[in-house]
């Protein structure tokens, strides 16, 4: 009899080339996605005169500089953001690679992409020079960021060097009350268990809660695995994932997708399979969740009151909830639902999907913002299919900005910043200090929470709408 295994070990154990003594793995990499930051690699590629080995697995993809505001390059002001687009789509033309770029209308965050035009796939292993990349792992793809020599790397070999890391399955039983999604199910492990509470781990999310989850569900999750400091997040296929991904445009058609399909319905742990550790939540405990701090950890249900560092023992914890209170202006004791924001995003590769937008235009329908904000759809693709379904016209009438496809406001390298000292609900995934612009305060919560934040001009209750 075979040793039971989990799906980890089956994906990684199909693409181990070579074990080296140390217990290094050589990895085949299936899928390659460079955004503007790749710019490095291929310079080294250039320096050692080497050729891209694969670049029919290589996708290039306009992202993190891409403006929100227009699609055309010569209405970028900044020429430092219009260089680093103008150099993705050199280096990707020079070396045959296709290219998701600015005005194609495919567009999009590649964490949105990826599964949207069905490049994202049960079975395989994807890399990209970015730590969100453990979003696709909602597929049961093995998917993780790498650092920028890495990237050269697999661009040269299409093949990467990495140790097997320890696993750790999330088990979520129950159901969910109503408005409890995703991102509220993340921020609760996270808070539990620490940023670094899944360190080094690979995660596979399991359980009935999970299961019941809808693809793009499944992607906020694994997006923010990152965030608690595992290496990756994967869930086994299953019906949802086969029926999503069937018909798109890079999936296999006919004969091909019937063989595939058979390959991917083994995707899962066996029953007796043995992880590192092991972590049971409850899915009737999860109530709708709010970030008070600069680490996506320092979350609580909404509910709750900002925590009061003099309640704490630990010297070292003390003085890092003192320093997170002070960098976001908040008082011990102060209810969360009485914090007043000054602005909201809606986007990113966490919740900028359809599902999402549809959840916030619900609040909006009909409804004010209090604040100023910006709607940047996760693709363009998204977009496309919002103002299809009127949801363009709810933002607007709200008062919230319309705009195109992007990181924007998530990480303000396109210039999509939020000022200095001004707090913002946003359905992003890091709330650092800095992140969302100098001095900028940043509360992490899913779309519906940060449409009701809109509405009422301070972080709300959904369940109290
Ligand atoms: C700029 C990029 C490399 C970075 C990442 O690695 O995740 C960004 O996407 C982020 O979310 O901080
Ligand atoms: S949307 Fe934000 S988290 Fe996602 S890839 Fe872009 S910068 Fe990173």
């Amino acid at each position: 009899m075979t040793m039971p295994t989990t799906l980890f070990d089956k994906v990684w154990d199909a693409h181990e080339i070579h074990r080296s003594e140390s217990g290094q793995s050589l990895l085949w990499v299936d899928r390659h996605f460079v955004h503007e930051g790749s710019f490095h690699a291929f310079d080294k590629l250039r320096e050692r005169e080497m050729s891209v080995a694969r670049p029919d697995l290589t996708f290039g993809i306009a992202d993190h500089y891409v403006p929100t505001l227009t699609r055309s390059l010569g209405d970028i002001g900044d020429d430092k953001i219009r260089g680093m687009i103008e150099q993705l789509a050199d280096n990707t033309r020079e070396r045959g690679i296709t290219l998701f770029g600015l005005d194609d209308p495919r567009q999009g965050i590649v964490h949105v992409l990826g599964p949207e035009q069905g490049l994202t796939q049960p079975g395989l292993l994807m890399v990209c020079g970015d730590s969100h990349t453990s979003t696709h792992g909602a597929f049961g793809s093995i998917a993780f960021g790498i650092g920028a020599s890495e990237v050269a790397h697999v661009l040269a070999t299409q093949t990467l060097w990495q140790s097997r890391p320890k696993q750790m399955r999330l088990t979520i039983e129950g159901t969910l009350a109503p408005g409890i999604t995703a991102k509220d199910i993340a921020l609760t492990w996270i808070a539990r268990l620490g940023a670094d509470g899944a360190r080094g781990h690979a995660i596979e999310y399991a359980g009935g809660a999970i299961h019941g989850l809808s693809m793009e569900a499944r992607l906020t999750l694994c997006n923010l695995s990152i965030e608690g400091g595992a290496r990756c997040g994967m869930i086994a296929p299953d019906e949802t994932t086969f029926a999503y991904l069937r018909s798109r445009p890079f999936a296999p058609q006919g004969e091909r997708w019937e063989q595939a399909l058979a390959y991917w319905q083994t995707l899962k742990s066996d029953p007796e399979a043995r992880f590192d550790r092991d972590v049971a939540l409850d899915a009737a405990e999860i109530a709708p969740t709010v970030t008070w701090g600069v680490s996506p950890e320092e979350a609580l249900p909404i509910d709750q009151r900002v925590p009061d560092p003099s309640a704490l023992r630990d010297e070292g914890r003390v003085h890092q909830m003192r320093d997170s209170l002070d960098y976001m202006g908040l008082s011990p004791g102060q209810k969360l639902t009485d914090i007043a924001i000054d602005r909201v995003f809606i986007g990113s590769c966490t919740n900028a999907r359809i599902e999402d937008l549809r959840a916030a235009a619900d609040i909006l329908k009909g409804r004010r913002s209090k604040v100023p904000g910006i709607v940047s759809p996760g693709s363009t693709q998204v977009k496309h299919r919002a103002e299809a379904e009127g949801l363009d016209e709810i933002f607007r009438a709200s008062g919230l900005e319309w705009r195109e496809s992007g990181c924007s406001m998530c990480v303000g390298m396109n210039g999509d910043l939020v000022p200095s000292g001004e707090r913002c609900a946003s359905t992003t995934n890091r709330n650092f200090k800095g992140r969302q612009g100098p001095g900028a305060r940043t509360h992490l919560m899913s779309p519906a929470m940060v449409a009701a934040a809109a509405v009422a001009g301070h972080l709300t209750d959904i369940r109290e709408l």
